[in-house]
């Protein structure tokens, strides 16, 4: 009479097992989702070779991934498109302005591909423009327009330096807010773009819309440095060149302000940490885009960005020339197709 009771608490126990087991692998796999999106994407394709499950969320955090680039800090997505080989897309860490090295060491890691709702746009490590004190040649204090809306050109005194170069916008300590046409630069990406993968040039950054003559396209985004740290990673990338095919991003820009008093020097490394800037490649011909050094009111740093020199047609590839100069004479092989390239890519001492 016994035996029945015996194999029925036996069924219980086996089936409260089944329960906590089926609950505990539950847990794990909400882990392993929260963790995967941390990885590299060299440590996601060494994890994903380890299990089916694995596999399986590996999979769907590089569909997330390339269909993103930005990890939706931008207002639109930025897709990486692929028809040359199988790499998905490129890992990089995405800032959508220009960030200090002091930041920038701290920055490790970056979650990207999580399946959980996005912490909305231009959110992901924007550098804080806070306002400073900056005073003017006679020691003025510098200080924002008072301007509600800013329309009226004549009576906002923040676009004082307007020229084909060097540009001014209202900023932190002005009394309009982000909304003003005149801080075209300060939303980020607001045109429809991707990136689309050449055999010969590796990713390249497209236009997926038509866009104007003179419409701002993106900031250079990357860890901002000194003119001796500069000098120092190129010497590092040029290493790494000969070696293997390494794709480093970082720009020097060297402008005259329109005083012609002084000149800024500013390096922008967005081999690591960077935004979609990074894929722009170097066209011989000047490319379609020019680049202007953007000053906020009363912002410490100008940013770099790129407007586009003339009507750029949808599909079409966005491109800018990397300079004039060419040191190297084994430099790397030129692919831009225009009628005028020179062969090699420009090369200089940093
Ligand atoms: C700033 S990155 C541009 C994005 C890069 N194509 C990538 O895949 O990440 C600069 C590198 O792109 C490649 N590149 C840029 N323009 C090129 C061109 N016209 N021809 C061949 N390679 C180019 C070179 O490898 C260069 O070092």
């Amino acid at each position: 009479m016994r035996q029945p009771e015996t194999k029925k608490s036996c069924q219980n126990n086996e089936g409260q097992q089944e329960v906590e087991e089926l609950n505990s692998s539950r847990a794990f796999l909400q882990c392993l989702e929260l963790i995967l999106p941390w990885l590299t994407s060299q440590e996601l394709a060494n994890v994903s070779l380890t299990s089916k499950s694995l596999n399986q969320i590996s999979k769907s955090i590089t569909h997330r991934r390339s269909s993103d680039a930005s990890r939706s800090s931008e207002n639109l997505p930025i897709p990486f498109q692929n028809t040359a080989d199988d790499r998905p897309y490129a890992y990089f860490i995405y800032t959508p302005s220009q960030i200090l090295p002091s930041f920038a060491s701290q920055f490790r890691r970056q979650s990207w591909g999580s399946g959980g709702s996005s912490a909305g746009p231009n959110s992901a490590g924007r550098l804080c423009v806070e306002p400073v004190s900056l005073v003017d040649e006679l020691g003025e204090s510098v200080s924002g327009c008072d301007c509600q809306s800013c329309e009226d050109d004549d009576r906002c005194p923040c676009i004082g330096l307007n020229g084909s170069d060097v540009a001014s916008e209202c900023g932190p300590s002005c009394g309009c807010g982000l909304e003003c046409r005149k801080r075209l630069t300060q939303r980020g990406v607001s045109l429809r773009l991707k990136i689309v993968r050449d055999r010969r040039k590796g990713w390249g950054l497209f236009a997926d819309q038509f866009i104007g003559k003179g419409q701002f396209v993106c900031e250079y985004a990357g860890e901002l440095l000194t003119t001796k740290e500069a000098t120092r990673r190129q010497e590092m990338y040029d290493e790494r060149l000969s070696g293997a095919h390494l794709s480093s991003a970082l720009l020097v820009l060297r402008e005259h302000l329109p005083s012609g008093k002084a000149c800024i020097r500013m390096n922008i490394d967005a081999t690591r940490i960077g935004n979609v800037a990074r894929f722009i490649n170097h066209s011989c011909d000047g490319g379609n885009l020019s680049t202007k050094l953007v000053r906020s009111t009363a912002a410490l740093l100008p940013r770099i960005c790129f407007f586009s020199s003339r009507d750029i047609k949808e599909n079409e590839e966005l491109s800018f020339s990397y300079g004039e100069t060419r040191l190297r004479s084994n430099g790397l092989q030129c692919f831009c197709g225009s009628s005028c390239c020179f062969g090699t890519l420009p090369s200089e001492h940093t």
